[in-house]
């Protein structure tokens, strides 16, 4: 079944500039693991950015569970972006503040900015953040303050924050950028995985293009904005990664 459907999507920065995507459309089914990859300024980010529209897309149209985004007003943006979990390169986690707080932050959108001040997080909250602690491997950390982690660790904390907004959807932008490459593959793993085994399809921007082939089953190729390739990750030839990186090459 077909969760995200993006067609014919273009992004500009200014009124007057050009096309950063040129006209975009893919599927993301179940169960997907979606790569994006490209070179740098190929669009990747805006990509990302244009389906919960951080980034205003200037045509096409992007539907999550057949309810079409492009045209929603800012309330019922705001309400639709509560299923749709982000994972940042930069982790943008609050440092002063607990890992556990950190993590019932992606409840914000649901119990309001009031109660979420005083941590009047109900009881079933406070327990999904210590499951979703434990399965990341962070329940012995959970009163540490977040500045006091790793970044692998700290990118296990941005992984249980966005599983806490039960999302339909994850995003993910560069989630390893900010990594060594052992955790790198550490985080991809317990990324795929756990989206697995809650049922969570995913799409993700990456610039590695061996980490993408490992974790992902599908890849949408870009380069300056246009779509090079989208299938299988198993049908990616080495002359579709050349025509994908073929700037950079020259
Ligand atoms: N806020 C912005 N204002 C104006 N132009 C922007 C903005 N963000 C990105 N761009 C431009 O849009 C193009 C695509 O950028 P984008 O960040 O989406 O590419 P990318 O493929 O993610 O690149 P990278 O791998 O280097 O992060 C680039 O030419 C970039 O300079």
């Amino acid at each position: 079944m077909s969760i995200l459907q993006v067609q014919n999507l273009k992004a500009r920065y200014a009124q007057t500039g050009d096309d950063i995507l040129k006209g975009i459309s893919f599927d993301v089914a179940e169960g997907d693991f979606y790569a994006i990859i490209g070179p740098s300024g190929a669009g990747k980010s805006t990509l990302i950015r244009c389906i919960n529209r951080l980034v205003e897309p200037s045509e096409g149209s992007v539907s999550l569970f057949g309810q079409e985004l492009t045209t929603l007003s800012a309330r019922e943006l705001r309400k639709t972006r509560r299923h749709i979990g982000m994972i940042f390169q930069e982790f943008n986690l609050v440092n002063r503040m607990s890992v556990m707080d950190n993590v019932l932050s992606g409840r914000l959108g649901y119990v309001g900015t009031t109660r979420s001040l005083f941590k009047l997080f109900p009881r079933s909250d406070i327990q999904r953040a210590l499951e979703l602690l434990d399965r990341v491997g962070l329940i012995d950390h959970v009163d540490k303050r977040a500045d006091q982690l790793s970044g692998g660790q700290r990118q296990r904390v941005g992984i249980a924050r966005a599983l806490m907004q039960d999302p339909q959807l994850l995003l993910l932008d560069e989630p390893t950028a900010s990594l060594d490459p052992k955790i790198s593959r550490d985080v991809m793993q317990l990324i795929r995985d756990t989206a697995r085994d809650l049922g969570i399809p995913v799409l993700c921007n990456i610039h590695d293009v061996a980490l993408a082939k490992e974790f992902c089953n599908r890849i949408l190729g870009l380069q300056s904005g246009r779509m090079m390739f989208d299938g299988k990750t198993a049908d990616l030839a080495d002359s579709d990664l050349e025509r994908i990186y073929e700037l950079e090459v020259l």
